[in-house]
């Protein structure tokens, strides 16, 4: 057996920036989550692979939640609240989302590397993650040893269980009750 100096560097890595993430941040968006009436959550790409992870969690907590482009979802409306995963927060088609969500009356918040671009701007929470961007033409928040936006996605999915977790301390929730609400179907 011989250990990987890629993955420790990796994890190291991880370990490191999350301790710059705000717990503040994230009780606001533990808030938002627990007002709304219906959650609806969306990411591109790498991004809303890990977006699309908490909306199953939060499915499981009891949340109406709908990840959003899938045939089921319903529209947004007052009351609502669009979670956007993005790590440059200019994402076009997701940009044009949180607009609309704004417009409408819902509530926005994102996690994301820029809460200072357009979706952040739009967000009552913005849970800010160090990490770096192909996309944008801001300066990557840090200088990462991963490709591309690998650790803003890695930290995002954390952030994400991290709130689940936080939301099932709030809400006294516990995990026999959400394996009861795991697919049977698959
Ligand atoms: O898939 C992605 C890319 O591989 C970056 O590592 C991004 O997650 C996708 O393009 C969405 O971008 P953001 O909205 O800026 O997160």
């Amino acid at each position: 057996m011989r250990e990987s100096k890629v993955l420790i560097e990796i994890v190291e890595e991880i370990a490191r920036y999350t301790r710059q993430i705000d717990e503040l941040e994230m009780l606001k968006m533990v808030e938002l989550i627990q007002n709304a009436s219906k959650i609806f959550v969306v990411g591109a790409g790498r991004s809303g692979f890990c977006a699309r992870a908490f909306s199953n969690r939060l499915m499981h907590l009891g949340k109406q939640t709908f990840f959003v482009g899938e045939p089921t979802t319903p529209s947004i409306g007052e009351g609502d609240l669009l979670i956007i995963g993005s790590g440059s927060g200019e994402t076009e088609s997701l940009k044009v989302m949180a607009e609309k969500a704004a417009r409408i009356g819902a509530d926005v918040a994102t996690v994301t590397i820029f809460p200072e671009a357009t979706i952040g701007k739009l967000a009552k929470a913005a849970i800010c993650i160090p990490g770096g961007t192909p996309k944008s033409e801001r300066k990557d928040s840090v200088k990462s040893v991963q490709p591309m936006g690998n650790l803003f996605e890695q930290l995002s999915w954390i952030v994400y269980d991290g709130l689940i977790k936080m939301l099932m301390k709030e809400d006294n929730i516990l995990e026999d009750e959400m394996f009861k609400r795991h697919a049977n179907l698959e």
